[in-house]
């Protein structure tokens, strides 16, 4: 299976449209990998908050428009990172409901396979975790093609490893982030993106941005991780194609092999 992650320089002098025209070039760009991977909040910038209402967009708005036109066009399964998701209250057309941080994957017919809500939203008392309502549902998604399962997690939702549980309960082979991790956090970012391989004996698929947004400077340095916690590639810190070719067979092997998952004790009391 082949693999490219788009690690998205999310320039602040570039307008929102100019850079959603680059990225679907550059999606059009990799046909012949399986799955291409976009960052989070690549439009806007995932600490552009300011901008959040602006350029929040419903499901078929311009980006899912254009994406989806990308990944037919490439024939790929396209992770799509996420977009500020402009939802309708309940009962509503008008488009002033909630706003999510969503992904989007489009099957490689172009059509919107499945969508994700990110669930752990960051910022404390501040931004994203005020601006945004969170997601309450665990996503994964059958890739037919390369045959393998992914679960869908976004940025800050890497702190948290009862999220990865349930996605390799659910069956997740693969694990596919998309983040705006600051430069400051980079550390962590590495680690965790290996420990969440280790622990869930699955490939860690880990696209972040470069650049600087809105005053914080980006990481980059996007990772895959395969099942043994192995580092099978990493981006440097600005805009770059992460291709990476794997098997996910190993990830079965790996399970069989070292059954660590098997030997988890579920239910166990609270003290
Ligand atoms: O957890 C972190 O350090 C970064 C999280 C983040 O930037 C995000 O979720 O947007």
């Amino acid at each position: 299976m082949r693999a490219s992650l788009l690690q998205i320089d999310v320039r602040p002098d570039e307008q929102v449209a100019a850079r959603r025209s680059r990225v679907a070039a550059l999606v059009r760009e990799q046909a012949g990998a399986d799955l291409v991977v976009l960052p989070e909040l690549w439009p806007v910038g995932a600490f552009a908050y300011q901008d959040f209402a602006t350029h929040a967009e419903p499901l078929d708005g311009p980006t899912a428009q254009a994406m989806g036109e990308a990944a037919r066009a490439a024939r790929v399964w396209l992770h799509a990172g996420s977009i500020v998701e402009r939802t309708a209250p309940e009962g509503s057309d008008a488009e002033d409901g909630p706003l999510y941080n969503t992904s989007l994957l489009f099957a490689p017919d172009g059509e919107l396979h499945r969508v994700y809500r990110k669930i752990h939203r960051f910022g404390f008392d501040q931004g994203e975790a005020t601006m945004m309502a969170a997601g309450d549902k665990i996503v994964t998604a059958h890739l037919a093609g390369p045959g393998t399962t992914i679960g869908l997690a976004t940025c800050y939702d890497l702190r948290f490893p009862e999220q990865f549980r349930l996605l390799v309960d659910a069956g997740a082979e693969l694990l596919v982030i998309p983040a705006g991790w600051p430069e400051r956090r980079r550390a962590h970012w590495s680690l965790l993106a290996r420990a969440r391989a280790v622990e869930s004996q699955a490939y860690v698929l880990a696209c972040g941005t470069a650049g600087t947004h809105a005053g914080v400077e980006q990481a980059g340095h996007s990772v895959v991780v395969d099942p043994w916690g192995e580092v099978l590639a990493e981006a440097g810190p600005g805009e770059e194609t992460l291709t990476v070719e794997f098997d996910p067979a190993r990830v079965a092997k790996t399970r069989a092999e070292f059954p660590a998952l098997r030997d988890r004790v579920l239910g166990l009391p609270r003290p």
